[in-house]
Protein backbone atom coordinates (compact mmCIF):
# COMPACT_ATOMS: atom_id res chain seq x y z
CA UNK A 1 0.00 0.00 0.00
CA UNK A 2 0.83 3.73 -0.93
CA UNK A 3 0.74 6.76 0.29
CA UNK A 4 0.35 9.87 -0.92
CA UNK A 5 1.10 12.98 1.20
CA UNK A 6 0.98 16.69 0.26
CA UNK A 7 2.73 19.04 2.17
CA UNK A 8 2.17 22.95 2.84
CA UNK A 9 4.88 24.60 4.30
CA UNK A 10 8.16 23.60 5.19
CA UNK A 11 7.87 20.65 7.56
CA UNK A 12 10.87 19.60 9.35
CA UNK A 13 13.07 16.75 7.89
CA UNK A 14 13.14 14.70 11.36
CA UNK A 15 9.31 13.82 10.45
CA UNK A 16 9.59 13.87 6.98
CA UNK A 17 11.40 11.25 7.30
CA UNK A 18 9.62 9.16 9.34
CA UNK A 19 7.01 8.28 6.42
CA UNK A 20 8.71 5.64 4.82
CA UNK A 21 8.88 3.93 1.67
CA UNK A 22 5.44 3.67 1.76
CA UNK A 23 5.19 7.33 1.17
CA UNK A 24 4.93 9.43 -1.67
CA UNK A 25 5.19 12.99 -0.32
CA UNK A 26 3.97 15.67 -3.32
CA UNK A 27 3.38 13.49 -6.00
CA UNK A 28 -0.22 13.55 -6.38
CA UNK A 29 -3.53 15.77 -6.95
CA UNK A 30 -5.21 13.39 -4.70
CA UNK A 31 -3.34 13.05 -1.83
CA UNK A 32 -4.84 10.38 1.33
CA UNK A 33 -3.54 12.84 3.69
CA UNK A 34 -2.10 16.60 4.34
CA UNK A 35 1.09 17.74 6.50
CA UNK A 36 0.94 21.27 7.14
CA UNK A 37 2.04 24.30 9.49
CA UNK A 38 0.10 27.58 9.28
CA UNK A 39 -1.44 27.49 5.60
CA UNK A 40 -4.56 28.63 5.10
CA UNK A 41 -6.83 25.71 3.76
CA UNK A 42 -10.09 27.41 4.06
CA UNK A 43 -9.76 28.74 0.27
CA UNK A 44 -8.95 25.78 -1.59
CA UNK A 45 -11.06 22.80 -2.13
CA UNK A 46 -10.07 19.70 -0.12
CA UNK A 47 -9.55 16.56 -2.42
CA UNK A 48 -12.21 13.96 -2.09
CA UNK A 49 -9.23 11.36 -1.71
CA UNK A 50 -8.49 13.13 1.70
CA UNK A 51 -8.26 11.03 4.49
CA UNK A 52 -6.57 12.91 7.23
CA UNK A 53 -5.17 16.42 7.96
CA UNK A 54 -1.95 16.61 10.67
CA UNK A 55 -1.07 20.69 11.56
CA UNK A 56 2.41 20.45 12.99
CA UNK A 57 1.61 23.04 15.52
CA UNK A 58 -0.56 24.07 17.87
CA UNK A 59 -3.75 26.77 16.02
CA UNK A 60 -5.79 24.87 13.86
CA UNK A 61 -7.79 27.64 12.59
CA UNK A 62 -6.56 27.81 9.48
CA UNK A 63 -8.66 24.60 8.88
CA UNK A 64 -11.70 23.94 7.86
CA UNK A 65 -12.64 21.88 10.63
CA UNK A 66 -16.51 21.52 10.31
CA UNK A 67 -15.88 20.75 6.63
CA UNK A 68 -13.41 17.93 7.47
CA UNK A 69 -15.67 16.65 9.73
CA UNK A 70 -18.81 16.56 7.32
CA UNK A 71 -16.20 15.21 5.37
CA UNK A 72 -14.93 11.93 7.11
CA UNK A 73 -11.68 14.10 7.16
CA UNK A 74 -9.58 13.53 10.33
CA UNK A 75 -7.95 16.75 11.72
CA UNK A 76 -5.30 16.16 14.05
CA UNK A 77 -2.62 19.17 15.80
CA UNK A 78 0.30 18.52 17.54
CA UNK A 79 -0.34 19.50 21.30
CA UNK A 80 2.62 20.81 23.41
CA UNK A 81 5.12 19.95 20.73
CA UNK A 82 6.02 23.88 20.41
CA UNK A 83 4.81 25.05 23.95
CA UNK A 84 8.85 25.41 25.15
CA UNK A 85 9.51 27.64 22.37
CA UNK A 86 6.48 29.67 22.66
CA UNK A 87 7.03 29.90 26.47
CA UNK A 88 10.94 30.86 26.32
CA UNK A 89 10.04 33.54 23.93
CA UNK A 90 7.06 34.95 26.02
CA UNK A 91 8.99 35.44 29.18
CA UNK A 92 12.06 36.66 26.95
CA UNK A 93 9.51 39.29 25.78
CA UNK A 94 7.81 39.97 29.30
CA UNK A 95 11.53 41.24 30.74
CA UNK A 96 12.50 42.51 27.27
CA UNK A 97 9.36 44.60 27.48
CA UNK A 98 9.78 45.72 31.07
CA UNK A 99 13.03 46.89 30.43
CA UNK A 100 12.22 48.94 27.08
CA UNK A 101 14.87 46.69 25.43
CA UNK A 102 13.64 47.17 21.94
CA UNK A 103 13.29 50.58 21.90
CA UNK A 104 16.49 50.59 23.26
CA UNK A 105 18.30 48.29 21.02
CA UNK A 106 16.98 50.77 17.98
CA UNK A 107 17.91 53.87 19.38
CA UNK A 108 21.26 52.38 20.15
CA UNK A 109 22.01 51.41 16.57
CA UNK A 110 20.79 55.27 15.45
CA UNK A 111 23.95 56.27 17.00
CA UNK A 112 26.33 54.43 13.79
CA UNK A 113 28.52 57.04 12.39
CA UNK A 114 28.30 59.49 15.52
CA UNK A 115 30.86 60.86 17.35
CA UNK A 116 31.28 60.30 21.32
CA UNK A 117 29.08 57.34 21.37
CA UNK A 118 29.69 56.56 25.39
CA UNK A 119 28.90 59.72 26.18
CA UNK A 120 26.18 59.82 24.46
CA UNK A 121 24.80 56.64 25.71
CA UNK A 122 25.55 57.57 29.37
CA UNK A 123 23.60 60.95 29.14
CA UNK A 124 20.43 58.94 26.72
CA UNK A 125 19.96 55.81 29.03
CA UNK A 126 17.49 57.46 31.29
CA UNK A 127 14.93 57.51 28.46
CA UNK A 128 14.81 53.58 28.91
CA UNK A 129 14.51 53.09 32.59
CA UNK A 130 12.17 49.81 33.03
CA UNK A 131 11.01 47.89 35.84
CA UNK A 132 11.45 44.96 37.22
CA UNK A 133 9.67 41.90 36.21
CA UNK A 134 9.75 40.30 40.20
CA UNK A 135 6.82 41.57 42.41
CA UNK A 136 4.40 42.11 40.01
CA UNK A 137 1.80 40.58 39.07
CA UNK A 138 0.95 38.35 35.37
CA UNK A 139 -2.31 37.59 34.40
CA UNK A 140 -2.24 33.96 31.87
CA UNK A 141 -5.42 33.47 29.85
CA UNK A 142 -5.64 30.09 28.86
CA UNK A 143 -4.06 27.27 31.15
CA UNK A 144 -3.35 24.79 27.85
CA UNK A 145 0.35 23.51 26.67
CA UNK A 146 1.70 27.07 26.44
CA UNK A 147 -0.08 29.06 29.24
CA UNK A 148 0.57 26.54 32.46
CA UNK A 149 4.12 26.66 31.79
CA UNK A 150 4.52 30.38 31.54
CA UNK A 151 2.38 30.42 34.58
CA UNK A 152 4.94 28.13 36.47
CA UNK A 153 7.76 30.17 34.85
CA UNK A 154 6.80 33.35 35.70
CA UNK A 155 6.75 32.19 39.35
CA UNK A 156 10.40 31.41 38.90
CA UNK A 157 11.09 34.92 38.14
CA UNK A 158 9.28 35.84 42.08
CA UNK A 159 6.23 37.12 39.80
CA UNK A 160 2.68 36.64 41.31
CA UNK A 161 0.74 35.04 38.74
CA UNK A 162 -3.01 34.74 38.58
CA UNK A 163 -4.55 32.56 35.46
CA UNK A 164 -8.12 32.30 33.88
CA UNK A 165 -8.99 29.08 32.13
CA UNK A 166 -12.88 27.57 33.17
CA UNK A 167 -12.14 24.69 30.64
CA UNK A 168 -8.61 24.03 31.64
CA UNK A 169 -7.63 19.69 31.11
CA UNK A 170 -7.19 17.53 34.04
CA UNK A 171 -3.92 16.29 32.91
CA UNK A 172 -2.46 20.22 32.59
CA UNK A 173 -4.33 21.36 35.96
CA UNK A 174 -1.67 18.40 37.88
CA UNK A 175 1.19 20.51 36.44
CA UNK A 176 0.46 23.83 37.15
CA UNK A 177 1.95 25.09 40.78
CA UNK A 178 -0.04 25.50 43.49
CA UNK A 179 1.08 29.01 44.19
CA UNK A 180 -0.41 30.07 40.76
CA UNK A 181 -3.97 31.59 41.75
CA UNK A 182 -6.88 30.84 39.95
CA UNK A 183 -9.86 32.74 39.42
CA UNK A 184 -13.33 32.52 37.97
CA UNK A 185 -14.32 35.70 36.14
CA UNK A 186 -12.01 37.22 33.27
CA UNK A 187 -12.45 40.78 34.78
CA UNK A 188 -10.85 39.76 38.00
CA UNK A 189 -7.77 39.24 36.00
CA UNK A 190 -7.91 42.15 33.85
CA UNK A 191 -8.36 44.40 36.55
CA UNK A 192 -5.33 43.37 39.07
CA UNK A 193 -2.21 42.19 36.44
CA UNK A 194 0.49 44.54 35.69
CA UNK A 195 1.21 42.22 32.82
CA UNK A 196 -1.39 39.61 30.98
CA UNK A 197 -0.11 36.97 28.10
CA UNK A 198 -3.12 35.64 26.55
CA UNK A 199 -2.79 31.50 24.87
CA UNK A 200 -6.06 30.49 24.06
CA UNK A 201 -6.93 28.98 20.59
CA UNK A 202 -8.79 31.01 17.95
CA UNK A 203 -12.24 30.53 17.72
CA UNK A 204 -16.18 31.89 16.87
CA UNK A 205 -15.94 31.50 20.70
CA UNK A 206 -12.46 33.62 21.36
CA UNK A 207 -12.64 36.22 18.30
CA UNK A 208 -12.41 39.24 19.97
CA UNK A 209 -12.40 38.41 23.51
CA UNK A 210 -10.27 41.02 24.10
CA UNK A 211 -12.43 44.28 23.45
CA UNK A 212 -13.12 47.96 24.79
CA UNK A 213 -15.04 46.11 27.84
CA UNK A 214 -11.87 44.36 28.52
CA UNK A 215 -9.74 47.34 28.36
CA UNK A 216 -11.88 48.81 30.11
CA UNK A 217 -10.52 46.66 32.70
CA UNK A 218 -7.28 46.49 32.48
CA UNK A 219 -5.09 48.89 35.11
CA UNK A 220 -3.78 51.86 33.32
CA UNK A 221 0.14 51.11 31.38
CA UNK A 222 -0.35 47.36 31.82
CA UNK A 223 1.93 45.11 29.08
CA UNK A 224 -0.33 43.21 26.83
CA UNK A 225 1.28 40.04 25.71
CA UNK A 226 -0.38 37.84 22.60
CA UNK A 227 1.31 35.12 20.65
CA UNK A 228 -1.70 33.55 20.20
CA UNK A 229 -3.51 34.60 17.78
CA UNK A 230 -4.17 38.42 16.45
CA UNK A 231 -8.04 37.96 16.42
CA UNK A 232 -7.94 37.13 19.64
CA UNK A 233 -8.32 41.09 20.04
CA UNK A 234 -10.51 43.82 19.19
CA UNK A 235 -7.83 45.86 17.12
CA UNK A 236 -10.26 49.04 17.13
CA UNK A 237 -10.23 48.67 20.67
CA UNK A 238 -6.79 48.29 21.28
CA UNK A 239 -5.74 50.98 19.40
CA UNK A 240 -7.89 53.61 21.33
CA UNK A 241 -6.54 51.81 24.69
CA UNK A 242 -2.75 52.03 23.48
CA UNK A 243 -3.56 56.02 22.61
CA UNK A 244 -4.93 56.71 25.59
CA UNK A 245 -2.30 54.84 27.56
CA UNK A 246 -4.22 51.77 28.90
CA UNK A 247 -1.96 49.49 27.55
CA UNK A 248 1.58 50.57 27.63
CA UNK A 249 2.62 47.45 25.60
CA UNK A 250 1.48 45.73 22.88
CA UNK A 251 3.96 42.66 22.33
CA UNK A 252 2.40 40.38 19.63
CA UNK A 253 3.67 37.60 17.23
CA UNK A 254 0.85 39.12 14.98
CA UNK A 255 1.70 41.92 12.86
CA UNK A 256 -1.28 43.69 11.20
CA UNK A 257 -0.60 47.31 9.43
CA UNK A 258 -3.07 49.21 11.26
CA UNK A 259 -0.42 49.28 14.33
CA UNK A 260 2.90 49.49 12.72
CA UNK A 261 4.55 52.39 13.85
CA UNK A 262 2.58 52.84 16.62
CA UNK A 263 5.83 53.35 19.41
CA UNK A 264 4.18 51.25 22.19
CA UNK A 265 4.08 48.10 19.63
CA UNK A 266 6.44 45.66 19.21
CA UNK A 267 5.90 43.14 16.92
CA UNK A 268 7.56 40.01 15.69
CA UNK A 269 6.57 37.59 12.45
CA UNK A 270 5.27 35.19 14.10
CA UNK A 271 8.41 33.47 15.25
CA UNK A 272 6.65 31.24 18.36
CA UNK A 273 7.20 28.08 17.52
CA UNK A 274 10.45 28.85 14.91
CA UNK A 275 13.15 26.90 17.02
CA UNK A 276 14.73 23.93 15.38
CA UNK A 277 13.84 21.86 18.51
CA UNK A 278 9.89 22.53 18.02
CA UNK A 279 9.94 22.26 14.29
CA UNK A 280 10.96 18.64 14.85
CA UNK A 281 8.94 18.15 17.62
CA UNK A 282 5.79 19.00 15.86
CA UNK A 283 6.66 17.30 12.48
CA UNK A 284 7.88 14.26 14.39
CA UNK A 285 4.20 14.19 16.18
CA UNK A 286 1.97 14.86 13.16
CA UNK A 287 3.71 12.37 10.90
CA UNK A 288 3.44 9.82 13.29
CA UNK A 289 0.05 10.81 14.08
CA UNK A 290 -1.02 10.66 10.60
CA UNK A 291 0.88 7.16 9.79
CA UNK A 292 -0.66 5.90 13.30
CA UNK A 293 -4.54 6.82 11.07
CA UNK A 294 -3.59 5.67 7.60
CA UNK A 295 -1.81 2.27 8.59
CA UNK A 296 -4.04 1.24 11.67
CA UNK A 297 -7.58 3.69 11.72
CA UNK A 298 -5.99 4.57 15.46
CA UNK A 299 -6.12 7.76 16.55
CA UNK A 300 -4.18 10.38 19.01
CA UNK A 301 -4.61 14.09 19.13
CA UNK A 302 -7.35 14.84 16.80
CA UNK A 303 -9.46 18.11 17.19
CA UNK A 304 -12.47 16.32 15.54
CA UNK A 305 -12.66 12.94 16.73
CA UNK A 306 -12.11 11.09 19.95
CA UNK A 307 -8.89 9.09 20.17
CA UNK A 308 -9.16 5.38 19.59
CA UNK A 309 -6.66 3.12 19.97
CA UNK A 310 -7.25 -0.99 19.26
CA UNK A 311 -3.77 -2.74 18.29
CA UNK A 312 -4.04 -4.03 14.62
CA UNK A 313 -4.02 -8.04 14.94
CA UNK A 314 -7.12 -9.68 13.18
CA UNK A 315 -6.83 -9.59 9.33
CA UNK A 316 -9.13 -6.35 8.33
CA UNK A 317 -10.06 -3.69 10.10
CA UNK A 318 -12.78 -1.83 8.91
CA UNK A 319 -13.24 2.38 10.27
CA UNK A 320 -16.29 3.94 10.26
CA UNK A 321 -16.67 8.07 10.63
CA UNK A 322 -20.23 8.78 11.43
CA UNK A 323 -23.01 10.63 13.56
CA UNK A 324 -23.20 10.08 17.05
CA UNK A 325 -26.98 8.82 16.70
CA UNK A 326 -28.27 5.45 17.92
CA UNK A 327 -28.61 2.20 16.74
CA UNK A 328 -25.35 2.30 14.32
CA UNK A 329 -23.39 -0.28 15.74
CA UNK A 330 -26.22 -2.31 15.18
CA UNK A 331 -26.36 -2.18 11.82
CA UNK A 332 -23.20 -2.46 11.21
CA UNK A 333 -22.87 -5.71 13.14
CA UNK A 334 -25.82 -7.04 11.14
CA UNK A 335 -24.37 -6.08 8.12
CA UNK A 336 -21.58 -8.18 8.54
CA UNK A 337 -23.32 -11.18 9.83
CA UNK A 338 -24.98 -11.18 6.90
CA UNK A 339 -22.05 -11.21 4.56
CA UNK A 340 -20.79 -14.00 7.24
CA UNK A 341 -17.83 -11.89 8.14
CA UNK A 342 -16.66 -12.40 12.18
CA UNK A 343 -15.94 -9.57 14.12
CA UNK A 344 -13.25 -10.35 15.94
CA UNK A 345 -13.03 -7.27 18.41
CA UNK A 346 -14.99 -3.79 18.21
CA UNK A 347 -14.51 -0.24 19.61
CA UNK A 348 -16.55 2.57 19.38
CA UNK A 349 -15.88 6.09 20.81
CA UNK A 350 -17.83 9.78 20.54
CA UNK A 351 -17.05 13.24 20.27
CA UNK A 352 -19.88 15.78 20.34
CA UNK A 353 -22.23 14.99 17.46
CA UNK A 354 -19.41 12.46 15.41
CA UNK A 355 -18.48 9.18 16.41
CA UNK A 356 -15.99 6.63 15.29
CA UNK A 357 -15.94 2.41 15.42
CA UNK A 358 -13.09 -0.28 14.73
CA UNK A 359 -14.42 -3.06 13.59
CA UNK A 360 -11.96 -5.90 13.61
CA UNK A 361 -12.62 -8.94 11.09
CA UNK A 362 -11.51 -12.44 11.27
CA UNK A 363 -11.63 -12.37 7.50
CA UNK A 364 -9.18 -11.89 4.62
CA UNK A 365 -11.31 -10.12 1.92
CA UNK A 366 -9.92 -9.28 -1.51
CA UNK A 367 -10.10 -5.98 -3.16
CA UNK A 368 -13.76 -7.31 -4.36
CA UNK A 369 -15.23 -7.91 -0.91
CA UNK A 370 -13.65 -5.18 0.70
CA UNK A 371 -14.89 -2.71 -1.94
CA UNK A 372 -18.86 -4.23 -1.69
CA UNK A 373 -18.66 -4.13 2.07
CA UNK A 374 -17.12 -0.34 1.98
CA UNK A 375 -20.08 0.49 -0.02
CA UNK A 376 -22.75 -1.29 1.72
CA UNK A 377 -21.61 0.59 5.00
CA UNK A 378 -21.55 3.64 3.24
CA UNK A 379 -25.29 3.47 2.55
CA UNK A 380 -26.34 3.26 5.76
CA UNK A 381 -27.64 6.82 7.05
CA UNK A 382 -25.51 8.45 9.37
CA UNK A 383 -22.59 6.69 7.99
CA UNK A 384 -19.96 9.51 6.83
CA UNK A 385 -16.99 7.38 5.54
CA UNK A 386 -15.32 4.11 5.96
CA UNK A 387 -12.23 2.05 5.14
CA UNK A 388 -10.68 -1.37 5.52
CA UNK A 389 -7.35 -1.47 6.09
CA UNK A 390 -5.46 -4.96 5.14
CA UNK A 391 -3.90 -6.27 7.78
CA UNK A 392 -0.50 -6.99 5.66
CA UNK A 393 1.10 -9.47 8.75
CA UNK A 394 -1.55 -11.74 7.37
N1 LIG B 1 2.92 32.26 18.12
C1 LIG B 1 3.05 31.00 17.81
O1 LIG B 1 3.90 30.62 17.02
C2 LIG B 1 2.16 30.00 18.46
C3 LIG B 1 2.67 28.71 18.73
C4 LIG B 1 1.83 27.78 19.34
C5 LIG B 1 0.52 28.12 19.64
N2 LIG B 1 0.07 29.36 19.32
C6 LIG B 1 -1.32 29.73 19.63
O2 LIG B 1 -1.52 29.54 21.02
C7 LIG B 1 -2.75 28.85 21.22
C8 LIG B 1 -2.66 28.05 22.50
O3 LIG B 1 -1.72 27.01 22.36
P1 LIG B 1 -1.64 25.83 23.41
O4 LIG B 1 -0.66 24.86 22.87
O5 LIG B 1 -1.45 26.33 24.78
O6 LIG B 1 -3.12 25.23 23.27
P2 LIG B 1 -3.91 24.33 24.30
O7 LIG B 1 -5.05 23.76 23.55
O8 LIG B 1 -2.99 23.41 25.00
O9 LIG B 1 -4.46 25.36 25.39
C9 LIG B 1 -5.46 26.27 25.13
C10 LIG B 1 -6.16 26.58 26.46
O10 LIG B 1 -7.07 27.66 26.26
C11 LIG B 1 -8.20 27.41 27.07
N3 LIG B 1 -9.32 28.22 26.63
C12 LIG B 1 -10.14 28.03 25.58
N4 LIG B 1 -11.05 29.01 25.51
C13 LIG B 1 -10.79 29.85 26.55
C14 LIG B 1 -11.38 31.06 27.01
N5 LIG B 1 -12.42 31.60 26.40
N6 LIG B 1 -10.84 31.63 28.11
C15 LIG B 1 -9.79 31.11 28.75
N7 LIG B 1 -9.20 29.97 28.36
C16 LIG B 1 -9.69 29.35 27.27
C17 LIG B 1 -8.41 25.91 26.95
O11 LIG B 1 -9.19 25.42 28.02
C18 LIG B 1 -6.99 25.39 26.99
O12 LIG B 1 -6.59 25.07 28.31
C19 LIG B 1 -2.92 28.00 19.95
O13 LIG B 1 -4.25 27.69 19.71
C20 LIG B 1 -2.34 28.88 18.88
O14 LIG B 1 -3.34 29.73 18.35
C21 LIG B 1 0.85 30.30 18.74
O1 LIG C 1 -0.35 27.42 16.24
C1 LIG C 1 0.85 27.21 16.15
O2 LIG C 1 1.38 26.10 16.41
C2 LIG C 1 1.74 28.35 15.80
O3 LIG C 1 1.06 29.47 15.41
C3 LIG C 1 2.92 28.00 14.95
O4 LIG C 1 2.68 28.22 13.58
P1 LIG C 1 3.81 27.80 12.53
O5 LIG C 1 3.89 26.32 12.56
O6 LIG C 1 3.31 28.32 11.22
O7 LIG C 1 5.08 28.45 12.96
Amino acid sequence: MTYQIQTYNKIADAGLQLLDEQYKINESNEPDAILLRSHKLHDQPIPNSVQAIARAGAGTNNIPIDQCSEKGVVVFNTPGANANAVKELVISCLIASSRNLFRAVQWTHSLKGETDISEKVEANKKAFIGHEVAGKKLGVIGLGNIGSVVANDALALDMEVMAYDPFVSVDVAWTISRSVKRVHQLEELLSQCDFITIHVPLSPKTTGIIDAKAFKAMKKGIHFINFARGELVDHAALKEALQDGTVGKYITDFPSDDIFGMENVVATPHLGASTTESEENCAIMAARQLKNYLETGNIKNAVNLPNVSLPLTSPGRLTIMHRNIPNMLGQFSQLLAERNFNIADMLNRSRGEFAYTLIDIDNKLNDEEAADIMERLQKIEGVIRARHIANGWH
